[in-house]
């Protein structure tokens, strides 16, 4: 059975020796003064080894003296009178203010001074427990100014810890996505998913991010309202001082202007303005893969090639404009007819070329048919009928697509030859 002891098991001279050795001991800083006068006159009576350490005096050349050998110039005076009236209301004082060490140099001291009252309640002394707490103050200062500069930055800046959690986003971070501090904080940067980026596109990010590599890419971000926008990032991985990551910070520009810019002159770049379908420069240049592609894998391909028929009888009888239209919905029922992944190219003024990756002689004589067939079903209200010839080729084993292209050109020719509004194929097929 525990016994508890209620006795205080030291005397009072021991208790007082304990106390004294306490405070001398103390981490804080503490000083006694006498009571003074009317708020004046105070007279430093003890001060510990922390005192001394905080000022650079030593006790014999504090002791007798004015707490006011401590301040200076830059000194609150208006803190000191609020301290003298908050004592004679006889209230305890918590403040801090600007203090001179023996050496000249400044501190911010942070007082907490409170009257000693004998049995009578008169006043015996002050004692002020004393924190010299200006590296707290400059780290304060510091981490201030550090989150009015991240505020003032027009890049969206996110931290987070380990565990992605959010930690803090500054203003241009609330701009960029819709969302206020409040919402985000403790969350994970997840509800900025736009679902278009691919598994792999993450799988790098973690990977990078893991091997305390910063990632560099161009997101594409949900915004709070729901529309998608494309967001320059670089994500940082920020080590603690064992090595080990501990936060992440994401700096981020809205690059949505530049990006729609691009695309849309990537778009011009590469299709016909006329038609929408790929120019011919796009089109060589993915015959030139599919046959690459077609050569690696030993696999088959096809070409048509398509001409409309007397087309300048049309652009001389109803205009240039309305040669155009034709254009257009030539080019609209042909690329309509194909499957994904089937390439269609204008080639050439009134010429089209379909790239048919995979597909086997059958199937692409059949779409051409196909394609022959509603186009001369169509019967225009200006024009009247529209016809189609075309070429269709295959290739053939370790033939190059030129010397395709050129056989399916034949295959055409032949189909203008013999009559018009027709699909030949392309001989010899071996
Ligand atoms: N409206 C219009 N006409 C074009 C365009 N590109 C080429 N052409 C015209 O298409 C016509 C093609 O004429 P031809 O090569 O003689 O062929 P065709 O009249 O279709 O005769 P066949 O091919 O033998 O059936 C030319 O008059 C070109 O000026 C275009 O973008 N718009």
């Amino acid at each position: 059975m525990t016994i508890i002891k209620t006795e205080i098991p030291f005397s009072k001279l021991e208790m007082l020796n304990l106390l004294q050795a306490a405070v001398d001991q103390a981490f804080n800083a503490v000083l006694i003064t006498t009571p003074g006068e009317n708020g004046r006159g105070h007279k430093i009576i003890y001060c510990n080894p922390a005192f001394c350490k905080m000022t650079g005096y030593s006790s014999q050349e504090l002791f007798g003296q004015s707490p006011g050998l401590l301040q200076g110039p830059l000194t609150d005076k208006e803190l000191l009178k609020k301290l003298r009236i908050t004592l004679l209301e006889d209230k305890p004082f918590l403040g801090s203010a600007l203090n001179y060490r023996k050496d000249g140099t400044i501190y911010l001291v942070e007082w907490n001074i409170s009257a000693v009252r004998d049995a009578t309640g008169e006043i015996q002394a002050y004692v002020s427990v004393q924190q010299d707490i200006t590296a707290r103050a400059e780290a304060e200062h510091r981490q201030a100014l550090l989150a009015r500069a991240l505020d003032a930055t027009e890049d969206a800046v996110l931290i987070s810890d380990d565990k992605a959690q959010i930690l803090f986003v500054n203003q241009a971070f609330e701009h960029q996505t819709g969302y206020s501090s409040s919402e985000v904080l403790g969350k994970t940067p997840k509800f900025l998913q736009s679902g278009t980026h691919t598994p792999t596109f993450y799988a790098d990010l973690h990977l990078a991010l893991a091997q305390g590599e910063s990632y560099q890419s161009t997101f594409t971000n949900k915004h709070k309202d729901g529309h998608l926008y494309y967001a320059a990032q670089t994500i940082t991985p920020i080590k603690d001082e064992n090595g080990s990551i501990a936060h992440f910070v994401s700096v981020s520009k809205d690059v949505s202007d530049l990006v729609m810019r691009t695309h849309e002159l990537k778009k011009q770049a590469e299709h016909d303005a006329l038609t929408g379908l790929l120019n011919r420069r796009v089109g060589e240049r993915k015959l030139k893969l599919c046959c690459k592609t077609a050569q690696s894998k030993k696999q088959a391909y096809a070409l048509i090639l398509i001409d409309i028929d007397n087309f300048k009888k049309i652009n001389d009888q109803f205009g240039h404009d309305e040669g155009d239209r034709v254009l257009r919905q030539c080019a609209k029922l042909i690329n309509s007819s194909v499957r994904v992944g089937d390439i269609v190219t204008r080639w050439g003024g009134e010429e089209f070329l379909i790239v048919l990756p995979g597909c086997p002689l059958d199937a692409a004589r059949d779409l051409a048919e196909r394609i022959r067939k509603v186009v001369a079903s169509q019967n225009d209200p200006i024009v009247g009928k529209i016809t189609l010839s075309l070429g269709v080729g295959t290739v053939r084993l370790s033939e190059n697509y030129t010397e395709l292209l050129k056989r399916t050109d034949e295959a055409l020719y032949q189909a203008k030859r013999s009559g018009r509004n027709k699909v030949v194929i392309a001989e010899p097929v071996l």
